[in-house]
């Protein structure tokens, strides 16, 4: 299978009425196309289409005999237009929701003439891009995973967002003050403290938390553009799932919390699992336990293996 990126070139015009040349990039692992059960993955905030193999970012958890096995699976994963990974930009970063990237997800499978998924996979935004496209389309999956994520953005994230906006938009090292504001949210005070434990590091004169905080922030603002970094914290900022629409959505759903989630609490995702439950018999509630928080979803792979083992 080529893993290299791909693209897929067409006309969008937005939720907001504006009109995009879009070039949608994508990558494949495992099996070839249409000669296996196809898993599309939503990357998330900072992520990219290269999910798996030596550079890939959920390569603990997507690879050979991994827990999405790449020798049973064909593994899709699109770039979220203007995450800068396949340097493409967008420029108005508001003329465009998590509700224009799933239709664009969407039109990127219809192009490679994909009809039906075997599972969506997608941690934190790319989970809420997976709500949003099933919205759309109840009947695209047999299996949805969204995990950290809810199908919608509620006030407590928005409000951290928001002060990521004002960070993103300021004038000093926007995106290493922003970054650092957001490890905040992805960690917890339990996984900081016990983990740093106020050791002093001579050389830099100051706490290992804060050279460790500040060493993510410079090394996203290296790895990352402003412009694509503003694109996907409003994204995240706008998550807005069809309300009625989630009731029609005939995946088998297993939605996977972190107990201690700053950003998308585990509560919020337990009321979603309740809500729908309802009227739905197969949907399941998974938990991940750890202090970390958020970022567990690219941590503790010995629970979210046995968790997704257990699902495919
Ligand atoms: C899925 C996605 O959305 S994005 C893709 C994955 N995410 C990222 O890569 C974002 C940035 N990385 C992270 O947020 C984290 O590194 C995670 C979540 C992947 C792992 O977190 P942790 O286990 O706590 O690792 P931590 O952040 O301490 O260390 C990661 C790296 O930073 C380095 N590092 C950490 N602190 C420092 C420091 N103070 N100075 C220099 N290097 C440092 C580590 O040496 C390590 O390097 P390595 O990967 O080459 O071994
Ligand atoms: N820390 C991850 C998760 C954010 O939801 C990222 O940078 O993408």
């Amino acid at each position: 299978m080529k893993t290299e990126l791909q693209h897929i070139n067409f006309l969008y015009q937005t939720n907001s009425q504006k009109e995009y040349h879009i070039s949608l990039s994508y990558q494949l692992f495992g099996k070839d196309l249409f000669s296996a059960p196809i898993i599309l993955v939503n990357h998330a905030l900072t992520g990219n289409s290269n999910v798996s193999g030596e550079k890939g970012w959920w390569k603990q958890l997507i690879g050979e005999n991994q827990a999405i096995d790449t020798k049973k699976y064909t593994v899709l994963c699109f770039n979220i237009p203007g995450n800068g990974y396949d340097d493409f930009f967008i420029d108005e970063y508001s003329d465009f929701t998590p509700s224009d990237i799933a239709n664009i997800f969407l039109k990127g499978l219809e192009n490679l003439n994909i009809k039906n998924l075997y599972a969506i996979i997608g941690g934190s935004l790319g989970g809420g891009i997976g709500w949003e496209m099933l919205a759309k389309n109840p009947d695209l999956a047999e299996i949805f995973i969204p995990i950290a994520c809810d199908s919608k953005t509620h006030d407590w994230l928005h409000a951290q967002c928001l002060v990521q906006q004002f960070l993103l938009n300021g004038n000093d090292e926007p995106l290493q003050k922003a970054r650092i504001h957001a490890m905040l949210c992805y960690r917890t005070p339990q996984s900081l403290n016990e983990r740093f434990q106020n050791k002093f590091n001579q050389e830099k004169q100051k706490l290992a938390s804060e050279d460790w905080l500040n060493y993510h922030g410079k090394s996203l603002a290296e790895r990352f553009s402003l412009k694509s970094y503003q694109l996907m914290n409003h994204l995240l900022m706008n998550i807005n799932a069809n309300e009625k629409d989630l009731n029609k959505i005939t995946a088998r759903m297993h939605l996977i919390s972190v107990d201690r989630d700053l950003f998308f609490p585990s509560s919020e995702i337990k009321k979603c699992f309740e809500n729908l439950k309802i009227n739905k018999n197969k949907i399941f509630y998974h938990e991940i336990k750890s202090i970390h928080g958020h970022d567990a979803f690219l941590m503790e792979y010995e629970q979210l293996d046995k968790i997704i083992k257990n699902i495919l």
